[in-house]
């Protein structure tokens, strides 16, 4: 039997940011990997997780509506007892960085927590009673029920593949002081290959080197390539994609027929929104 108290742990929720074009097992299993690692340090607990569609304003190339492709990111973690779609985001008219989608998730988090509302809304012990009250033996006791385990708010903390991190490199994709943010309030956890680059640039990085407690490399052992990009070419040949995407995803994606050489060509010579942001950020 496992000797270390469940309620000391850290409770975690990990938040996946993408265009999931469409979602794919290859998402499903992020998931799985990361609550692996974390159940492995004992340290802490995974208690949810969430898949957050970027919206249509994102304006990458072959990115069909968001409506889509947060429902069949819905049909995909129907089975899952602790993975879920939020579509804050993707129903946003403008593109949100994502460190807006963890402080918005986080935020959430704080005002659904019954600990933190009952903090705030009867304090233990009101002031200028303090001093005159007896200890009461029938106090503690008192106290235990009403508020059971005081268990801390849960870490929100950002989902992501190797090559999400490994852009944090890229000019003008993302603002050094909403890394720093990422990596400081909230924490990575970041799925990469043996013998991944990321070790290394993550060493390269003061930002990420400063913070690297706070990023989670995990390997992912049974490697997997499947990717959104590939699932959409098999699609535009006319090539089976089964097994590769939940059999509820394949069904949706052929009864609307979403995926062809026109929806491809969607946002084709359009900048990418971050690009564009800063770009012309930088210019000012
Ligand atoms: N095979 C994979 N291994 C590790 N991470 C992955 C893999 N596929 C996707 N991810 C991660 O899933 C998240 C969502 O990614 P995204 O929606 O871009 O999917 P994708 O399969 O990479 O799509 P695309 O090919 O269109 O870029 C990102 O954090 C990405 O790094
Ligand atoms: N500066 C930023 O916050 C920033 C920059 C680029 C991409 N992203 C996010 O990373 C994810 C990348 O998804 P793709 O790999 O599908 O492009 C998206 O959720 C996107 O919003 C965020
Ligand atoms: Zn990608």
């Amino acid at each position: 039997m496992a000797m270390e108290d469940p309620d000391k742990k850290t409770e975690l929720v990990l938040l996946a940011c993408g265009s999931f074009n469409p979602i794919t097992n290859m998402h499903l299993r992020l998931f799985e990997l990361a609550k692996d690692y974390f159940d492995e340090t004992g340290k802490y607990k995974v208690i949810k997780g969430i898949i957050s569609p970027v919206s249509d304003a994102y304006k990458k190339k072959g990115l069909i509506s968001a409506d889509h492709r947060v429902t069949m990111a819905k049909l995909a973690t129907k089975n899952s007892d602790w993975v879920e779609v939020d579509d804050w985001e993707s129903s946003q008219s403008e593109w949100v960085e994502t460190v807006k989608v963890l402080r918005y998730h986080h935020q959430k988090l704080l005002s659904s927590d019954p600990t933190n509302s009952l903090q705030n809304a009867l304090p233990l012990t009101k002031p200028g009673r303090k001093r005159k009250q007896e200890p009461n033996r029938h106090d503690p006791i008192k106290k235990k029920t009403q508020s059971p385990d005081i268990k801390s708010t849960p870490q929100i903390k950002l989902l992501c593949g190797s090559d999400v991190l490994e852009s944090f490199g890229i000019p003008n994709l993302w603002k050094l002081e909403d890394i720093t943010e990422i990596v400081q309030n909230h924490g990575l956890v970041c799925i990469s290959r043996a013998g991944s680059n990321v070790q290394k640039f993550i060493y390269e990085s003061d930002v990420l080197w400063r913070h690297k407690n706070n990023i989670h490399l995990v390997e992912e052992w049974i490697t997997n390539d499947i990717s959104s990009t590939r699932i959409r070419r098999a699609l535009r040949r006319g090539q089976s994609i089964r097994y590769l995407v939940p059999d509820v995803v394949l069904a949706y994606i052929e009864k609307n027929n979403l995926y062809n050489l026109e929806s491809e060509d969607k946002n084709a010579g359009v900048v990418l929104a971050p690009l564009q942001k800063y770009a012309s950020d930088s210019k000012n």
